[in-house]
């Protein structure tokens, strides 16, 4: 789970979450998303819904909250680039938007 993806596991996992907005980050080998909300209420109740998952994953984000906006940052240190532990987190995420 936190060896860097291989160029066919991108193509394979990567790929669905291209779809729904995430981005590669080759600055740090990571992937991004940026969520708009309603409110302030519904971006942090997002972030809530998240940190608790990511810690029972041991797998957190990098992100920065404006209002009603969510800037996501996705990358694994431990490996130094994107590894499985983030598409399941970006996965994760995506349930519960
Ligand atoms: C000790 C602990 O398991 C590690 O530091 C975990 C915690 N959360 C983490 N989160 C992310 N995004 N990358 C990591 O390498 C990482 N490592």
């Amino acid at each position: 789970m936190t060896d860097k993806l291989t160029a066919a596991e991108r193509a394979t996992h990567l790929t669905p979450l291209l779809d729904k907005g995430w981005a590669p980050v080759e600055r740090a080998d990571a992937i991004a998303r940026t969520y708009v909300f309603d409110d302030f209420v519904h971006a942090f109740g997002f972030m809530t819904r998240v940190a608790l998952e990511a810690e029972k994953m041991d797998h957190h984000p990098e992100w920065r909250n404006v209002y009603a906006t969510v800037e996501v940052t996705l990358t694994t240190h431990d490996a130094g680039g994107l590894t499985m532990k983030d598409i399941a987190l970006a996965r994760r995420m995506e349930a519960l938007v």
